[in-house]
């Protein structure tokens, strides 16, 4: 049942068990009581610092209808609360995973996950779509009959990678950026070197991920649970790093590692061949004997049977993990801690949206049954492993334990934010509302009077040195204004653009001033120049690193004059 905080009903729905919770809210099994239909609805609380659901919200229409995406049926805003309804899955990879108690999974098993999720990301791509946190907790398998089916879920760090507008592919850019996706699996490239996500990591987050599940006891740098302190998080990165493919695939059939080495050669801007590395997952089945794999998704056994001679021939030395009974050693790694929705119902009425297409659906059950157990298949040793899995148990997991993902993570700045001094703390709370005004800042104007508070906070204090709340802020205007599809541009918000003579007098300007004063002149001259918000938020992020390369990370006068300048070109002035 959902705690006292969130109202037993929420549009049509009526909430049951708790699914789970993870960074951005809370998931719960729900009945629509008119139709039956079951369904999970993800509830968040709309002053989350990172509305996610928001986000998610924006991008499912574009991923209905595709196989192994969950069908969104009703979303909306009740109260304070922000919900999704979409389809009811079965447990994560993680869960079925740990359930199995083994060191690693069959190579049979992590074959079918490369391929389906593979066509999974195929899929989100041609939707223009970047997953953005690939990781085992985010594929999940559906309830019978669609439990051989992995679905992707979780798009909350999800993005358009091309502008519906100029159907141009997001920039790549050199600015250090801040890291958003899990510890575990995002790309050595984003991770470790701050580069701008494209198709090529979300595809080298999953041969990372199956590489972890084939290694025992996971991959190196997972070894010592999620790291906690700084020092920790670099000695991770590190790590991952200077991890070489032939080390940590060794032993592995050699597909795995030239898997990850062609993610890692491609460029920034270039589509992965995805039906090649498709057909390469699909001949190492068939060299291992099991034909049918050249069907690929529909051959995925759960838990995984264990075929000994075959998997002792791939994996010589592993066979011995895979058999052992033994109690599994912790997978390691953190969760998020579950967010307690603490806001009170409000009457407000729900807006719900239909759903753009109606997909596969569990047949409807009662409130309080529990959904049908799997059905008799044709396919010899499935339905025993099935009744060992205990799906009732596990397709609705519950809360989820601590030490077992690799967690959601935004990295905002290296910015201390323990125990602040006495004068710094009213200056973090104005800024912390402000970034919730940004997050809920419905057009430019909105946005624009924001950056106006900002400027005001900055000012009102004796120091201009910008916080880690102040990143945080920055980073929130930088997330509406670059996802077109959550936020709506200011008509009002289109300049002329400077004429060259003019652009050529600033540039002359410029030399006369020192280094770092030219670069925020620059920044500025390219904020009058800028013809969209995604530019705008290109612009920003190149404020930000400047700021932090300013000793104390004052934000200079110039600076102030970037922000007043950004204030006047979002309100229209
Ligand atoms: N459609 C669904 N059906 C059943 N269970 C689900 C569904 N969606 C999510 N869950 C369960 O809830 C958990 C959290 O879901 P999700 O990852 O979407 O939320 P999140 O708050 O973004 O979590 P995270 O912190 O992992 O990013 C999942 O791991 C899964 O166990």
């Amino acid at each position: 049942m959902a705690p006292d905080s969130i109202p037993p009903q929420i549009g049509n729905w009526v909430l049951c068990d708790c699914l789970g919770s993870g960074f951005s809210g809370s998931i719960y099994r729900a009945v629509n009581p008119f139709t039956h239909q079951s369904a999970a609805i993800k509830i968040q609380s709309v002053d989350h610092s990172c509305p996610t659901n928001r986000y998610e919200r924006a991008l499912y229409p574009s991923l209905q209808g595709g196989k192994g995406m969950p069908t969104m049926w009703a979303s909306g805003v009740q109260g304070k609360h922000d919900y999704l309804v979409l389809d009811l899955l079965g447990p994560s990879l993680d869960n079925l995973y740990r359930k199995t108690g083994k060191k690693v999974m069959d190579l049979r098993s992590v074959i079918c996950i490369a391929m389906q999720v593979i066509e999974r990301l195929e899929f989100m791509h041609s939707r223009d779509i970047l997953h953005r946190d690939i990781q085992l907790g985010n594929c999940v398998i559906g309830l019978p009959p669609n439990e051989r089916l992995i679905y992707m879920i979780d798009f909350g760090f999800s993005k358009r990678y091309i502008d519906p507008t100029t159907r141009r592919h997001i920039p790549d850019s050199k600015a250090k950026r801040d890291f958003i996706g899990n510890y575990w699996f995002t790309s050595v490239n984003v991770h470790c070197r701050g580069k701008v996500p494209s198709r090529r990591d979300d595809l080298e987050a999953l041969a990372l991920m199956l590489i972890h599940l084939l290694t025992p006891n996971g991959l190196p740098w997972t070894r010592n649970g999620v790291p906690k302190t700084e020092a920790q998080q670099d000695r991770l990165i590190r790590a991952k790093q200077r991890a070489k493919p032939d080390e940590i695939c060794r032993g592995l059939p050699q597909e795995f590692e030239d898997f990850l080495r062609y993610c890692r050669s491609l460029k920034f801007f270039e589509r992965p061949d995805y039906e090649l590395w498709r057909e390469n997952f699909a001949k190492l089945a068939r060299d291992h004997g099991w034909h049918n794999s050249g069907t690929v998704d529909e051959d995925l056994y759960w838990p995984p049977r264990i075929e000994r001679r075959k998997v002792s021939n791939s994996l010589s030395g592993k066979i011995a993990d895979t058999q052992e009974d033994a109690p599994h050693a912790p997978h390691p790694g953190v969760h998020p801690p579950p967010a307690k929705p603490t806001e009170q119902p409000s009457p407000a009425k729900p807006i719900e949206h239909p759903p753009t297409k109606p997909a596969e659906q569990p047949p409807p059950i009662k409130p309080t049954e529990q959904p049908p157990p799997a059905k008799p298949t044709d396919v010899s040793g499935l339905l025993d492993d099935l009744a060992n899995l205990d799906l009732n148990e596990h397709q609705i997991p519950g809360a989820r334990k601590p030490d077992h993902s690799p967690g959601k993570v935004i990295v905002l700045s290296s910015d201390d934010e323990s125990t602040p001094p006495q004068p710094q703390w009213s200056k973090s709370v104005k800024l912390r509302r402000l970034t919730k005004q940004a997050s809920a800042a419905a057009d430019n104007t909105a946005l624009g009077e924001t950056v106006h508070g900002f400027i005001d906070v900055l000012q009102a204090n004796r120091s201009r040195a910008m916080t880690a709340d102040g990143f945080a802020f920055l980073d929130t205007l930088k997330k509406q204004l670059e996802d077109p599809s959550v936020f709506i541009i200011n008509s009002k918000g289109s300049r002329p653009s400077r004429t060259r003579s003019q652009t050529k007098a600033l540039e002359a300007a410029q030399v006369q001033r020192t280094p770092r004063s030219n670069q925020m002149l620059l920044l500025r001259m390219k904020l009058e120049d800028a013809f969209n918000n995604s530019q705008l938020a290109g612009l920003i992020d190149e404020f930000e690193t400047l700021v932090q390369r300013n000793t104390g990370k004052l934000v200079s006068k110039d600076g102030i004059i970037f922000l007043e300048k950004l204030e006047e070109r979002l309100k229209g002035e």
